[in-house]
């Protein structure tokens, strides 16, 4: 065991050694000796592992001082393996304070059997362990527990261990002794490191149980094609331009770019070129200096540069006037920004990912979009195909919307044979997002579990009349089954038949629910109600 340590363990126990040993507390108590003497307080605070130095930190500021350093920490469990009972017990502390669950063991085989019992994020190691030292344990758990995060603590005779550890998979050391900052610095940083690393676990697996990739629903050819290049492109470091008509789900592609690629953790920075204020369009993206303008009374640091290694999604990129252009041209050529009213440019380090609905080629040709930032941000291209182009996706989009909705309501619901193929013929010109709203819609509207026709929105309606009464028109063939109705006279059906054959076949339609009938086909319940006596039906149509 290191001298120095046990020396300084021996003296700050004292104060503890029937108190669970501490060493915190016992340098609380060291301090105030110290201050009685006279003595100046340390400038590096509490030491850790060291003879009574102390500190201006007392036992419950140095708890405070971690947690609220670290508050955000959830619940990692932290296994703290030392065979120096007052270092052990007093990283225990510590660690407990910023809000870890903490175990410890004095030795090697007691750390195995912890390992064995319960999980464990982060192992804090002396490698100076009695009967092998910790390089085994380390080189087992790292085999068995590849994500588990470790820190070694070394005396610094023993640095070269330290170097062997981290060579093994250690993540980080400390060098005994070590301050209290030292320890909740390092263990902040690794749980920090920790977090992300789960977060980006648990992404990725949302992002593959969805059907199709990364949060994309749609197995048609054309989405197939779309996700073996998007996958492609994903862990490259290339500008990627994304092109596709409004609402066909570009900013959901440049984010499963994003969310698949290897800075999945680094921040994703959505930037809408086409609603920010013409004015400030400037300071949004590259930031402003304090001072920099009427009302700049704070320094703002822009879009790009706060992504910090993530992506920047650069939307409705056709949007952007000329001048900005340029001058987003240069920032991403020179890969640095300079914010307005600043002398120093400072370094920007995001992917760009663009999206346009416009047809940029033509803008370049006209003169409107510069040729140079085309080609910039045009080394790749992703084209989304629009919803009327791959309608085998419209009903697995449909029903994955209906899902969606039922996990958030809780009602379980299904679509009416006459909606499904209604949506299914629709060519949608507002594409996913239009489809999407359409199902929130007929969930809102709708009084039982299956929705109709007369749940979707007008444009819809109007869409299923102006396509004749085929559908409205639905008979029965006497078997159960539904046929389009027939029509009589070689082809030519009165107005008056093709009303009867609108009104019975949407009733038919809707189990029976004339309100909903009459609200569909635009008619009062009294008029429905009258044309059903006419027909001399007074009953029945399955309510
Ligand atoms: N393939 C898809 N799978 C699941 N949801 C989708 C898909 N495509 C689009 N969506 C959904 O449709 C809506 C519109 O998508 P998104 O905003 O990505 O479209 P956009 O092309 O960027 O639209 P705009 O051009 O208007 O900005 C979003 O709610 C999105 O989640």
């Amino acid at each position: 065991m290191d001298r120095m340590l046990r020396t300084g363990f021996e003296t700050a126990g004292a104060g503890t050694s029937s108190a669970g040993g501490v060493s915190v507390l016992s340098e609380r108590t060291n301090s105030e000796r110290r201050r009685d003497d006279g003595g100046a307080d340390s400038p590096s605070g509490v030491l850790v592992g060291v003879s009574p130095v102390l500190s201006t930190i007392s036992a419950p500021d140095a708890r405070a001082h971690a947690v609220s350093s670290a508050e955000h920490l959830g619940l990692l469990h932290v296994l703290v393996v030392d065979d120096d009972e007052a270092v052990r017990k007093a990283c225990c502390e510590i660690a407990a304070g910023m809000g870890f669950e903490v175990v410890g063991a004095e030795s090697a085989t007691a750390a195995r059997a912890i390992l064995k019992q319960r999980r464990i994020d982060l192992l804090l190691l002396d490698l100076k362990l009695p009967g092998g030292g910790g390089l085994p344990l380390l080189e087992q758990v790292k085999a068995l527990h590849p994500e588990m995060a470790v820190i070694v603590m070394t005396a610094f005779a023993t640095v070269s261990s330290a170097v062997e550890a981290m060579r093994i998979g250690a993540g980080d050391y400390l060098t005994k002794p070590f301050a209290l900052e030292e320890l909740t610095a390092v263990l902040e940083r690794t749980g920090q490191q920790l977090h992300m690393d789960v977060q980006s676990r648990q992404l990725r697996e949302r992002l593959r149980t969805q059907q199709g990739m990364g949060g994309l629903v749609g197995r048609s050819p054309e989405m197939e094609k779309l996700y073996r290049i998007l996958s492609k492109v994903a862990y490259s470091t290339h500008p990627v331009l994304i092109l596709g008509e409004s609402g066909t789900g570009k900013e959901l592609v440049a984010r499963s770019i994003h969310f698949n690629g290897p800075n999945a953790a680094k921040p994703f920075v959505p930037v809408d070129c086409g609603s920010l204020v013409p004015t400030l369009i400037e300071s949004e993206l590259f930031g402003h200096v304090k001072g920099a303008f009427t009302g700049a009374d704070r320094a703002k640091e822009g879009l790009l540069a706060s992504a910090e290694g993530g992506t920047v999604f650069l939307d409705e990129i056709g949007e952007l006037p000329l001048d900005l252009q340029a001058k987003l041209l240069r920032a991403l050529q020179e890969k640095e920004v300079r914010p307005v009213g600043a002398t120093q440019a400072r370094p920007i380090s995001a992917r760009v990912l663009a999206a346009t609905n416009r047809d940029l080629a033509t803008m370049v040709e006209q003169g409107r979009f510069r040729k140079d930032l085309y080609f910039r941000l045009n080394v790749v291209n992703l084209r989304i195909p629009p919803l009327r182009d791959r309608r085998e996706d419209i009903a697995v989009l449909a029903t994955h919307f209906l899902k969606q909705m039922e996990k958030e309501t809780g009602v379980e619901r299904s679509f009416s044979d006459s909606m499904l193929r209604t949506m299914a013929e629709y060519d949608w010109p507002g594409n996913v997002r239009e489809l999407e709203n359409a199902i929130e819609r007929a969930c809102a509207l709708s009084s039982g579990p299956v929705l109709h026709l007369g749940d979707l929105p007008t444009q819809l309606q109007n869409f299923r009349m102006q396509q004749g009464p085929a559908i409205h028109a639905v008979e029965e063939d006497g078997m159960g089954r539904e046929t389009v109705g027939a029509s009589q006279g070689g082809g030519i059906v009165s107005i008056a038949e093709m009303e009867r054959q609108a009104i019975l076949g949407t009733i038919r339609q809707l189990k029976g629910d004339k309100l909903m009938a009459a609200k569909l086909l635009g008619i009062g319940k009294t008029t429905l109600y009258r044309k059903l006596k006419e027909y001399g039906i007074t009953e029945g149509m399955g309510d």
